[in-house]
């Protein structure tokens, strides 16, 4: 066989291959100080001690639907750090630094996938890019939160995540389940977007079980990955065709995960089909959670909110807007404010009840 016809035989569909770092250079590059490995690790402990009930506060995952602009995401950073401290006896704060978006279809992938946002996809600067500002949001003393999408960044990136995301559209991947068994940090299992939980019920079981399957380690090489399964992965709920998030919905969640064995313990999202995608929803569906914790709801352990500098989304494409969403839209500062400090009344309830 000719060499071209071998290339006709292997790479019909693909048009150029290029070189990528391994992770271990990029860690070598942009390294986790002992003193950051050490607030990762802190801040871990604290989301497992909330998600277990060991520690009595709601967990608050909050931030961009997708990063497209690291200074942009620096300053919210900086405004959300402010916010973490002052209400850090009700609320654990974990910023969304979200890189990598699920498309129903098309659309752009996130920042790792395409920094430039014009579809040319260097993904070696997205990388590096990502990982500068995960450790920036890291200094700043918030705990980051991730979706972890592509099998392969994580070894990239996963040593700066205290919460990570398994999404509506991958809960029913192997791959994903797979990989959510050997993350070091626990997992949230979102619930399908038509709205069946079962799925996600499927992927907490299935992560929590020990795999084996081919991946890459840290100095990228071919490697078969033997994990030992996360007891972490927790549900979800993020709405389907319609809202997930009443407290009859909370209910029958609980006994879904009561009636499976499971931790009866679950994340609500404000956002997405518990909104609707519209943002000026998240704050109604916040304030009935609050209202949920007050009657002393003790399964819900945490909420997430896609929050930017200023309301709203935008298209890509035209001179962009500093500070809002490319992706889902999102809630301004302020009304954000308002919601953290109404879920910190109703914690500090909760806690007190
Ligand atoms: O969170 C963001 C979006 O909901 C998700 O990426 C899917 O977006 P799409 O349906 O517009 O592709
Ligand atoms: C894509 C997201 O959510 P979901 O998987 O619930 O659609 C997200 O949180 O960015």
């Amino acid at each position: 066989m000719t060499i071209p016809e071998v290339q006709r035989v292997s790479d019909h569909r693909i048009e150029s291959v290029v070189p990528l770092m391994s992770p271990a250079l990029l860690h070598h590059e942009l390294p986790l100080t002992h003193e950051l490995s050490a607030s990762v690790l802190e801040s871990r402990r604290q989301v497992e001690d909330v998600l277990n009930g060991r520690d009595p506060r709601l967990m608050v995952v909050v931030g961009p639907c997708s990063v497209h602009d690291p200074i942009a995401a620096a300053e919210y950073a900086d405004r959300l750090r402010d916010q973490a401290e002052r209400l850090s006896d009700d609320l654990l704060i974990v910023m969304r630094v979200y890189f990598e978006k699920p498309r129903s279809t098309v659309g752009w992938k996130g920042l790792i996938n395409d920094p430039a946002l014009d579809g040319t996809g260097d993904v070696s600067k997205g990388l590096r890019v990502a990982r500068a500002l995960l450790l920036q949001v890291l200094e700043r003393g918030l705990p980051v939160a991730v979706e972890f999408l592509d099998p392969i960044t994580p070894q990239y990136i996963a040593d700066t995540v205290a919460w990570g995301a398994i999404g509506a559209r991958t809960v029913e991947s192997q791959v994903h389940r797979q990989l959510a068994s050997g993350l070091s940090m626990p997992i949230g299992m979102k619930n399908r977007p038509d709205g069946s939980i079962g799925t996600a019920i499927d992927a907490i079981n299935a992560a929590a079980a020990k795999h084996v399957f081919p991946g890459i380690d840290v100095s990228g090489t071919p490697a078969i990955m033997h994990t030992t399964g996360n007891p972490d992965a927790h549900l979800v709920l993020r709405g389907g065709k319609g809202p997930n998030y009443s407290a009859e919905d909370v209910n029958a969640s609980l006994t879904l995960l009561h009636e499976a064995g499971l931790p009866e313990r679950v994340v609500v999202d404000c956002s997405h089909g518990n909104s609707n995608k519209d943002h000026l929803r998240q704050p109604i569906v916040a304030d009935d959670i609050a209202g949920q914790l007050e009657a002393g709801q003790h399964g819900i352990r945490g909420v997430m909110l896609e929050s930017f500098l200023v309301p709203g989304r935008q298209d890509l494409g035209g001179d962009l807007t500093y500070g809002q969403s490319v992706t889902d839209a999102c809630m301004g500062w302020d009304p954000t404010v308002e919601v953290l400090e109404r879920l910190a009344a109703a914690s500090a309830k909760r806690r007190a009840s």
